[in-house]
């Protein structure tokens, strides 16, 4: 039985297409980051997932049966962007409440333990931080153990500790061979936990596959250097991204380009002083903005760099 499936997904809110047709089965134990900029589709898609939203065409199933099933609810744990908890109760008791509701739970303690959110427990919802209102969100998503957890941005509010710490209870999760289903807009919050990566945009999925294999789907390469070549000589390098500290006589380039040989070989062959040379394949980032075609973006910064050499 597959964890989560979806054929033909969409949702239109009047004119706007929000998910245009998605078909996404994830098996259990698979842990999917689905990434994509503002307004890809992200959320909608999740709660359709979740039962929340109902599409305009297309099924769901998950674990299966329907989503809105309450036997299914209760083996479904979801952190979204906005949970409102009533602000007069502890962390605690919204956590035991929530869990009460699941007929297989965790105790709240622990729930609250892997939200990093136990010195808090007895602080009111109203009295906490908008990180820690979102490490509830966690915590509540966890206390009916569930097999399928979504999060939606799960790290939007948190600063750097306690972002590596949610991931690093998402990763112990999906280690019991738990499924989840994660969106952000942020690539470093792929690699080292998704075992799969699904490229959304405009409502429409562009990738799919382990976090390498998307990689590989761009060629190119990114090549940085210190140099004090001349301005003239930089404009006329290929794919030249950006350019720091224009004025001065040493300058921070970097390149992209699809073969890095031909502009080391100008490079080189020049008179110019090049050092902290580095060449690097494509990343996960370039795949992402050529697919989004976010290299809107890319041809904006690189304007900026041939202006910054004007
Ligand atoms: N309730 C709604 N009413 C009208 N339009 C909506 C509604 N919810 C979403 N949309 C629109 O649908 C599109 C997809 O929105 P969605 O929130 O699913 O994107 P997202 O990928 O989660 O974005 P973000 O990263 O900004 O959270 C957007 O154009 C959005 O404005």
């Amino acid at each position: 039985m597959h964890a989560i499936e979806a054929h033909g997904l969409r949702r239109t809110f009047g004119d706007v297409v929000a998910v245009d047709g998605i078909d996404l089965v994830v098996e259990p134990g698979e842990v999917v980051a689905m990434l994509g900029p503002n307004g890809a589709g992200k959320t909608t898609t999740i709660e359709m997932l979740l039962g929340m939203r109902t599409p305009t065409a297309g099924t769901v199933t998950v674990l299966g049966g329907e989503p809105t099933d309450r036997a299914v609810r209760a083996r479904v744990g979801a952190m979204l962007q906005d949970t409102d908890a009533p602000g007069s109760l502890t962390a605690a008791e919204v956590v035991d409440l929530v869990g009460a509701y699941h007929p297989v739970r965790i105790p709240t303690a622990l729930a609250l333990e892997r939200a990093d959110l136990t010195e808090h427990a007895h602080k009111r919802v109203s009295q906490l931080s908008g990180g820690q209102r979102q490490r509830l969100s966690f915590a509540i998503a966890m206390v009916g153990d569930p097999d399928v957890l979504y999060l939606d941005e799960p790290t939007a509010a948190l600063d750097v500790a306690a972002r590596v710490e949610l991931w690093e209870h998402v990763r112990a999760f999906a280690a019991l061979g738990r499924t989840v289903v994660y969106s952000t807009h942020n690539l470093a919050e792929v690699k080292g936990t998704a075992s799969r990566v699904v490229v959304i945009d405009r409502g429409r999925i562009l990738a799919d596959g382990a976090p390498e294999d998307v990689r590989r789907l761009v060629e190119g390469a990114t090549i940085a250097l210190t140099t004090d070549a001349s301005a003239t000589a930089l404009g006329a390098l290929p794919g030249l991204r950006s350019v720091e500290d224009p004025g001065g006589a040493v300058r921070a380039v970097v390149l992209h380009v699809t073969d890095p040989v031909p502009a080391l070989r100008t490079l080189l062959a020049s008179d110019a002083h090049v050092s902290a040379l580095e060449v690097t394949e494509a990343s996960l980032e370039d795949a992402f903005f050529a697919l989004t075609g976010s290299a809107h973006a890319d041809a904006r910064t690189t304007q900026t760099a041939e202006e910054a050499l004007r």
